[in-house]
């Protein structure tokens, strides 16, 4: 996953290092998305137009529209900018077509009334006037053609990126672009295709190769990678045979309060469902009773309550050690205390430790010890909480999640998942990786303290700490995307839907 920055880098390193003609990449382009839409026309029924603008994103719209012109789609070439501006390779691949024996509209010489006229005529367009080297915001005519075309009843279909989106993401107060039906992205995923909103105008996303070598984004090295289900069924834990509950893990959720019952019984489940041997759960005397009525599976560890919250853990570290390979804490402990025992943990816990929720709200308090802890911490913040921990705004968080979440995992040596639509998983090194399952169904109550109790299961049983994070978030979001593909509305799907449909995930992906 890229920024426009780095693309740029890559086709350079393409061309100059590597020796690839920018005449070639373009016209592998042009090909690739051409095979990548005409399943999606009617070649009886479609009138298409084809959008050109001045730089390489227009150069790409004359090999499509020779191509598409070649196999007999009836098509007509919008060249937005006079014919001299148009320079380079996209020059080339223009000259080509006109010696082709095919014709072009000159926006230009018609201006837009002309053009308004015209669109109603169309039952697609192909978007090809601005792509990497867009920035700032949409200079005149592509306004009005832009404004144009998201009111006309077209199906657009996006080359590279929507046409008034920047690579990067962009500013919400002057986002404007055309609003695609399908973009298909050149050989790198662009970094607005994860945030939202920019990534509404997206529509349907494929990824084309056209024939960049590795070699090149390697030498780039964005640091950013989607988790995708090959890499989930590849790295998924396998159950030997011979293995027994030790093999899989015991682990501590240090969880709920009086007033929070339910947080901790979904975290104590989930972390079952996802394979743990052993889950313990810490709990004060207070909310027992009611919690351990829901739960079958778990053993309790009981804590002095005080405010129905946990005052104290009353066990050492050294004992902790011994038993738990691995601790989560946070969901619904409540506020209302003074977390010491959190710091005590980051402190003197030798082993791996998940902060979630209210341990989170505790956590900004203990920060610096973060700083000198060396084991594996994992905090899994949402939006919210990541601003409360860098009092930074949630607008600001939301425009920069890439770049803040790296430089928050790299200051204080963590695994950072931000949490939300594309969960960012970060590395203490600060590797991205983006989870692309799930939907708005999981914006509900106690769906994240289900996370909290998947990635303590999948940490105790792979070695790996990303690929467990990761993992987990992959099979969170696959869990609610199962519900609403099997009869589930979107807006009826409650967190223990999704430990319930675990076991059909796991049998999905492990036969697929
Ligand atoms: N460089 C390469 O090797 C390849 C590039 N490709 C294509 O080339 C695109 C990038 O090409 P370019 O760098 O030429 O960039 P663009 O095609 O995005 O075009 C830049 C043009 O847009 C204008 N522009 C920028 N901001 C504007 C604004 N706010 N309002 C109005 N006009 C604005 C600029 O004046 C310039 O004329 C990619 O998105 C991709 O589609 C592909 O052909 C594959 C190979
Ligand atoms: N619109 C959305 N699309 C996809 N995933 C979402 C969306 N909204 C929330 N999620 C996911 O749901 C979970 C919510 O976690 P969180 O906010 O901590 O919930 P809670 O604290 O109530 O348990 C996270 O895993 C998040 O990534
Ligand atoms: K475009």
């Amino acid at each position: 996953m890229v920024t426009g920055e780095e693309m740029r880098q890559i086709d350079r390193y393409a061309i100059e290092e590597i020796g690839l003609k920018e005449e070639l990449l373009m016209e592998n382009a042009g090909q690739a998305f051409v095979n990548e839409i005409t399943s999606l026309l009617d070649k009886k029924t479609a009138k298409i137009a084809v959008l050109i603008g001045a730089g390489n994103n227009g150069g790409d719209g004359f090999v499509i529209s020779r191509s598409l012109l070649e196999k007999g789609y009836h098509v007509d070439v919008w060249l937005i900018p006079p014919l001299e501006k148009v320079k380079g390779a996209a020059r080339y691949h223009m000259d080509v077509y006109l010696k082709s024996g095919f014709g072009l509209i000159s926006y230009h010489t018609i201006a837009n009334e002309g053009f308004m006229q015209q669109l109603t005529n169309y039952s697609h367009v192909i978007d090809a006037l601005l792509g990497t080297g867009f920035k700032g915001t949409l200079r005149s005519p592509y306004k009005e053609i832009i404004e144009q075309v998201n009111k006309s009843n077209c199906s657009v279909f996006t080359v590279d990126l929507p046409s008034g989106i920047t690579a990067d993401g962009t500013d919400v107060e002057t986002l404007m672009a055309i609003k695609a039906s399908h973009t298909i992205s050149f050989q790198c995923p662009k970094l607005s295709s994860f945030i939202y909103p920019p990534r509404e105008f997206y529509g349907n996303l494929s990824i084309v190769d056209i024939g960049i070598p590795k070699l090149a984004v390697i030498k780039v090295s964005s640091k950013r990678h989607l988790w995708t289900e090959e890499d989930v069924t590849r790295t998924l834990p396998v159950r030997r045979p011979s293995s027994h509950k030790g093999s899989h893990g015991k682990g501590l959720i240090i969880a709920g309060s009086k007033s929070m019952t339910g947080a901790p019984i979904l975290t104590t489940r989930a972390c079952h469902r996802l394979g743990a041997g052993l889950v313990t759960l810490a709990t004060p005397c207070s909310a027992h009773p009611a919690i351990a009525s829901q739960l079958i599976e778990a053993t309790f560890h009981l804590c002095p309550s005080k405010n129905g919250e946990i005052d104290d853990l009353n066990i050492s570290n050294d004992v902790l050690e011994k038993r738990y390979d691995a601790i989560a804490i946070g969901p619904g402990l409540g506020r209302n205390n003074n977390g010491f025992f959190i710091e005590a943990l980051i402190k003197g816990y030798h082993k791996p430790l998940i902060i979630d929720a209210d341990g989170l709200y505790y956590l900004k308090y203990f920060l610096p010890g973060l700083l000198v802890r060396k084991q594996v911490t994992i905090l899994t913040p949402h939006l919210g909480e990541f601003a409360y921990l860098t009092n930074e705004s949630i607008k600001m968080i939301e425009k920069n999640r890439f770049q803040l979440s790296k430089e928050f995992a790299e200051k204080y040596g963590v695994y950072l998942v931000l949490k939300g639509p594309y969960t960012i998983v970060t590395t203490p090194e600060g590797h991205q990786f983006i989870n692309t399952t799930g939907n708005s169904s999981l914006a509900k109550g106690g769906t994240g303290d289900v996370l909290t109790g998947m990635v303590l299961a999948l940490i105790m049983q792979q070695k790996d700490v990303q690929m467990a994070i990761s993992n987990a978030t992959f099979l969170h979001g696959r869990a609610a995307d199962y519900l609403t593909e099997n009869g589930w509305n979107s807006l009826s799907v409650v967190a223990s839907d999704l430990v319930n449909v675990l076991p059909q995930v796991l049998d999905q992906l492990q036969n697929s």
